[in-house]
């Protein structure tokens, strides 16, 4: 069940309570502060009229005043800095729960969301929780407190100066119910239209490349540009028809010398106040519009704060694969076993059926299968990144879903087909593998990946920051380097979807060598459309649209398997095209 929007906010709040609890302190001792110069000054006044002050009386009141406003600054700065202090805090663990959630939940629910829009929760709209979380707690709770006292105060000198100095509420409260009646929409289809230009702006940097390529500058450009004029259009358009009636609410709710001004004169003329009290009232009439003017503000943040929380919720209540509270189990080998697995990425779809295959440990396990057939998706539910609709997958004994998540990344390392490198050096990238590793081990690692002879040629060597982008390296040199990052991380089993997709021959060879070294003592799957680099895998696996039809070496698969002769012949076609060319 959905949570409440406002109890997923008290969860985050509720460890930065105390901070809080200061910050309001703080903040209603401003408020108060400020309104001890319109009490005194009152004084001052009818001292003036009625010729009864000294100067040293005056001098007095207005040292008074002064104090009282000095205090008013340092209250709210310290107000503000402890609420900032915990806000920030806030802002930290809710971003930091967006990335965790989203690290616990299965790939395919990640990959449901655009870049943009992950980009976008977890910053932007974040953030737009920070201001009313700094400014709102404190602040409203000490201008609600000071609305309050300072009725109060009015009802003393007279109940029909206090009712006449609240008339504006009820006023305001007109325009403000047409200004909140479709609030939440509004401000959701402002939220998608920022999401699009997100969007639009990712999708846009991210494929620059194949936009250069095909020359679609100018149509990219119209649909980078269009995003954002709809943004711009929808943002003024509301603004517009909100202006006005958010303009009444600022200049009525404020203005409580409609009713005190008139009611104190009547009063004061009818003897029912004195002069001090009259003053008093008006200036504590004029003192109010200030919190007045804040609360109607809130009502906007509140909102915001509202939709922004909504819509992390919608990240912070993703589905997670049930990693949490195992116990550790003991692996008896590096063995998997697949048995009767059916997988979809959709409820009725199939896009694997009734798979069942034995990799024994330390050996060498190649799958192949036409294009669609279900290879990559097999590797993936190998490492988890899904859960099986049916069936389960053993890995040394023990079901894929008794392990716990650190279990899993220890005993498997992944190399996917696109060799994601991050900002930083060659080195830093290998070591992510193992961060304690020594440099010898490091090279040792970039060594059976072939890659360390093009490492050394470069002038900075294993420290060659890469953080440009993956530019300045080939596909296959990243390729090599994600390979080594793989062999660091000395997992007993080792999968590789098309590792060699993008790396020539000569080295291809080379890496085809270390790897069969690696399965003796490692249990290697690998996805390979260069049937070459499969032809001495202990067990090839022949996948056919999602079903595997049979198993075995390459030489009884060429002879008995057709798909798997079909596949050989369109691969030899293939090479003796590229070596005639
Ligand atoms: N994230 C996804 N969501 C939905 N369908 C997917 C997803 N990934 C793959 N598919 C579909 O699953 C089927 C198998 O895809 P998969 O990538 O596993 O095949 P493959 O044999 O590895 O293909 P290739 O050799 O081209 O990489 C395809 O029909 C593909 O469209």
């Amino acid at each position: 069940m959905k949570e409440n929007w406002l109890r997923t906010l008290f969860r985050f709040t509720s460890g930065h309570k105390t901070l809080f609890i200061w910050s309001i302190f703080f903040s209603v001792l401003s408020v108060f502060s400020g309104i001890v110069p319109y009490v005194v000054g009152s004084r001052l006044m009818t001292d003036i009229i009625e010729k009864e002050s000294s100067q040293y009386g005056i001098m007095t009141l207005l040292v008074l005043m002064l104090a009282a406003f000095v205090l008013k600054t340092i209250f709210h700065f310290i107000s503000t800095t402890l609420s900032h202090h915990a806000a920030y805090n806030i802002l930290n663990d809710l971003r930091n729960a967006i990335t965790d959630r989203l690290m616990r939940t299965s790939l395919g629910v990640v990959k449901h969301f655009s870049s943009g829009t992950i980009k976008d929760t977890i910053l932007d709209r974040t953030e737009k929780v920070e201001i009313p979380l700094a400014h709102m707690i404190p602040e409203l709770s000490a201008n609600i407190c000071v609305v309050v006292v300072t009725v109060i105060y009015l009802t003393v000198i007279d109940v029909r100066l206090a009712l006449a100095a609240l008339i504006t509420i009820p006023l305001a409260s007109i325009p403000l119910f047409f200004l909140m009646k479709d609030f939440d929409q509004k401000y959701q289809d402002y939220m998608q239209a920022n999401s699009q230009v997100n969007n639009v702006m990712v999708e846009y940097i991210e494929g620059i490349e194949v936009i250069k390529t095909f020359n679609q500058t100018g149509v990219s450009f119209k649909k980078f540009s269009d995003a954002i004029i709809g943004f711009k259009e929808y943002t003024l358009n509301w603004l517009q028809t909100a202006w006005k009636t958010q303009n009444m609410i600022f200049s009525l709710l404020p203005f409580t010398l409609l009713g005190t001004l008139p009611v104190g004169i009547w009063l004061y003329l009818d003897h029912a106040l004195n002069l001090n009290q009259l003053l008093l009232g008006l200036l504590l009439a004029i003192g109010l519009s200030g919190p007045l003017n804040k609360l109607s503000l809130f009502t906007n943040d509140f909102n915001a704060m509202k939709q922004s929380v909504l819509n992390t919720q919608k990240f912070l209540e993703l589905p997670i694969l049930d990693f949490e509270e195992k116990e550790i189990r003991e692996l008896t080998d590096s063995s998997l076993n697949v048995i009767d697995v059916n997988f979809g990425y959709k409820k009725n779809e199939r896009v694997l059926s009734n798979i069942n295959i034995e990799i024994p440990s330390n050996t060498f396990c190649a799958i192949v299968g036409a294009s669609g057939s279900g290879k990559s998706t097999l590797l993936q539910l190998l490492n988890r990144f899904w859960d099986v609709q049916s069936g389960k997958i053993m890995l040394g004994g023990v079901a894929l879903k008794d392990l716990t998540q650190l279990q899993l990344n220890q005993t498997i390392s992944y190399v996917t087909q696109d060799s994601f490198l991050f900002k930083g050096t060659i080195e830093e990238n290998i070591k992510m593998g193992k961060p304690d590793a020594t440099p010898q081990e490091v090279i040792n690692a970039a060594r059976t990946a072939s890659c360390l002879d093009f490492i050394e040629e470069l002038p900075q060597g294993m420290k060659t920051d890469i953080s440009f982008g993956n530019g300045q390296l080939s596909g296959g040199q990243q390729q090599r380097i994600s390979i080594a990052r793989a062999i660091l991380k000395d997992a007993p089993i080792i999968i590789l979807d098309e590792p060699t997709a993008s790396i020539d021959p000569e080295n291809e060879q080379r890496i085809q060598e270390s790897l069969r070294q690696l399965a003796k003592n490692k249990t290697v799957i690998m996805v390979a459309h260069r049937l070459s680099t499969v032809m001495k895998a202990d067990q090839i696996v022949v996948l056919d649209n999602g079903s595997v039809v049979d198993t075995g070496e390459h030489a009884d698969l060429l002879k008995n398997c057709p798909v798997y002769q079909r596949l050989w012949d369109s691969y030899t076609r293939t090479e003796e095209w590229h070596i005639s060319n």
